[in-house]
């Protein structure tokens, strides 16, 4: 690891587009998000609403059937994918292209064969940008056929695991109790080759330095959230974030230190009005938007460029 960067507001400031007075939806982007089955139709609600909360133009979700009521009446602005129908289609019938901007593959999955074989297929015919967190990031840690997909994703990944996970994908590399969490984001960089969220206190941001993924590896430590953020489904929330990002045209790259920031700031916001015991994943989503507003309408003038931190 050779750079290292603090993601700051301003920042995001600087990277965040202004909406022009004209625009509508269809320029705010399509997300896709996979998420939410066997009694966690919460951890699809909280991404996708998280989406929605960070101005994705269109959110879809993909859940089994079971959980539409629960999603109709949690996010009835999102829309609702048949979990059978895109089976089908990556199963190859069905001839619609895919139509999102970006796909969310993982909270609430579950590990099941159905959700398998879904990964299986989005990793080898889609080829837009690709958040894999919680229980795929569980499948391509057990599965190599699907760590291999991965490694040869013909789009950009955004793998976004906590330590525990993150050891979970790197149990073939040789990690011990003095490995940092800067190496331990750079193995996950240099293993998938894509763009890492290491998530946690100070969440890493990192991918290759150069475009052709070799040599060395930059890291984006943030600087937004709290303690109170270490609770059930913040991780979803940041999904969903990440993914509204790309969908309104940020790079990957640009969305992932964004979206972390974002997520963070929200989390500061809601301790600020309930403390860190009782905050709640919900409470995240609830502050996303003025999140997203105090940094767009920061005061930047006359401030010195303090990104690079070593
Ligand atoms: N309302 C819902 O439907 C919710 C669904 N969720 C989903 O539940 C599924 C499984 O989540 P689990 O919490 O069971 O599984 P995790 O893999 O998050 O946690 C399992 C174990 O991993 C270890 N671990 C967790 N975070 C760690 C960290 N930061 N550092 C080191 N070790 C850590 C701990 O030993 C923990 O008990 C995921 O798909 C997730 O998206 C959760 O997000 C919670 C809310
Ligand atoms: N102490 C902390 N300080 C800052 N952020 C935190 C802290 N604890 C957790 N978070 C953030 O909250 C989120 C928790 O995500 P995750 O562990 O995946 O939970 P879940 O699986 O329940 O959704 C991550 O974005 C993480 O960075």
């Amino acid at each position: 690891m050779t750079e290292n960067y603090e993601i700051t507001k301003k920042t995001v400031h600087k990277l965040l587009p202004r909406r022009s007075p004209y625009i509508h939806k269809g320029d705010c982007g399509r997300a896709l998000i996979l998420a939410g089955a066997s009694g966690m139709a919460g951890a699809a609600v909280l991404a996708v609403r998280a989406s929605m909360r960070s101005g994705a133009g269109l959110t879809y979700i993909c859940t089994p059937k079971a959980n539409y009521q629960v999603l109709q009446t949690a996010a009835p602005e999102a829309i609702c994918v048949d979990w059978d129908r895109v089976a089908d289609k990556l199963a190859g019938r069905g001839n619609d292209p895919w139509n999102y901007d970006v796909i969310a593959f993982g909270p609430g999955m579950g590990v099941s064969a159905s959700a398998r074989r879904m990964l299986k297929a989005i990793l080898l015919s889609y080829d837009g940008p690709l958040v894999i967190d919680a229980d795929g990031l569980n499948l391509l840690a057990r599965e190599p056929e699907l760590t291999g997909f991965a490694q040869n994703y013909s789009g950009e990944l955004i793998l976004t695991p906590h330590v525990g996970e993150a050891k979970r994908l790197l149990e073939d590399v040789n990690l011990d109790q003095t490995t940092s969490r800067e190496e331990m984001a750079e193995a996950l960089v240099r293993k998938f080759r894509g763009i890492a969220i290491l998530k946690g206190a100070g969440t890493l941001v990192a991918r290759y330095s150069s475009a052709l993924k070799t040599g060395a590896v930059t890291a984006w430590r943030n600087t937004s959230g709290n303690p109170g953020m270490a609770t059930g489904g913040a991780g979803d929330v940041l999904t969903g974030v990440i993914a509204a990002l790309t969908a309104q045209g940020l790079s990957p790259w640009d969305a992932a230190r964004a979206g972390v920031l974002i997520h963070g700031a929200a989390g500061d916001l809601a301790a600020d009005d309930k403390g860190e015991y009782g905050l709640i994943a919900s409470d995240i989503v609830e502050e996303l938007p003025y999140a997203i507003d105090e940094i767009i309408n920061m005061d930047v003038t006359g401030d010195e460029d303090e990104e690079r931190k070593s």
